[in-house]
C-alpha cells in the first residue's frame, strides 16, 4: 500500500507493470478514483481497487463496472502470516453478484483450509505467501488451491 499511488503510474508502466492495483483509502476523500482509474488505463494498463478490512464494500460498488480487478484485503495490509478473515466473504459475494464476470481477487491468510470459503464466495484470483512459502510441498500448494478457485468458478 502506497499513500500517493498517482506518482507510481509512470514509473511502473516503465519498469513493464500491465496492471495496476490502488488502495481505495488512498484516494478517497479528497481524489476522486476515476480520475486515478483512467490515469491508468491512459498508461495502457489494467486497473484495480483494493480495500481493507475496515473499509466497507459499499464504497468500492460505484467504481466495480470500470475495472478490471478488485482485491479484498482479508488481513490488514503489513506482513505476510496473519489469520484469515472470513467476515470478509459477505463483501466477495456483493462483489460477484453485481459484477459476474470482475476478476476478485482475495489476499492475506489464504491457503488449503481456507481457499473454498474465499473461492465459495466468488473470488477467482488469490494471493498467497505463508502457505505457499512455508510448504515443503509449493507446487501442491499452488495446484491445490488453483482447483479450490476452479471448483467455485
Ligand atoms: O501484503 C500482504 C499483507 O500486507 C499480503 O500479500 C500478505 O503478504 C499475504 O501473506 P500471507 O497471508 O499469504 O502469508
Amino acid at each position: 500500500m502506497v499513500t500517493e499511488p498517482a506518482k507510481w503510474i509512470e514509473p511502473l508502466k516503465k519498469a513493464g507493470a500491465t496492471s495496476f492495483t490502488f488502495h481505495l483509502e488512498s484516494v478517497l476523500p479528497e481524489n476522486d478514483p476515476r480520475v486515478m482509474i483512467q490515469r491508468v488505463r491512459d498508461a495502457g494498463m489494467k486497473v484495480g481497487i483494493v480495500i481493507k478490512p475496515g473499509t466497507p464494500v459499499e464504497e468500492l460498488l460505484p467504481y466495480g463496472g470500470d475495472l478490471d480487478m478488485v482485491l479484498i484485503m482479508t488481513v490488514e495490509p503489513g506482513f505476510s502470516g496473519q489469520e484469515f478473515m472470513p467476515d470478509m466473504m459477505p463483501k466477495i459475494k456483493a462483489l460477484r453478484q453485481q459484477f459476474p464476470d470482475l476478476t476478485i481477487q482475495v489476499d492475506g491468510g489464504v491457503g488449503p483450509k481456507t481457499i473454498d470459503a474465499a473461492a465459495e464466495a466468488g473470488a477467482n484470483a488469490v494471493v498467497a505467501a505463508s502457505a505457499i512459502f512455508g510448504s515443503d510441498d509449493r507446487k501442491g500448494v499452488i495446484e491445490l488451491l488453483r482447483a479450490g478457485v476452479e471448483k467455485y468458478n
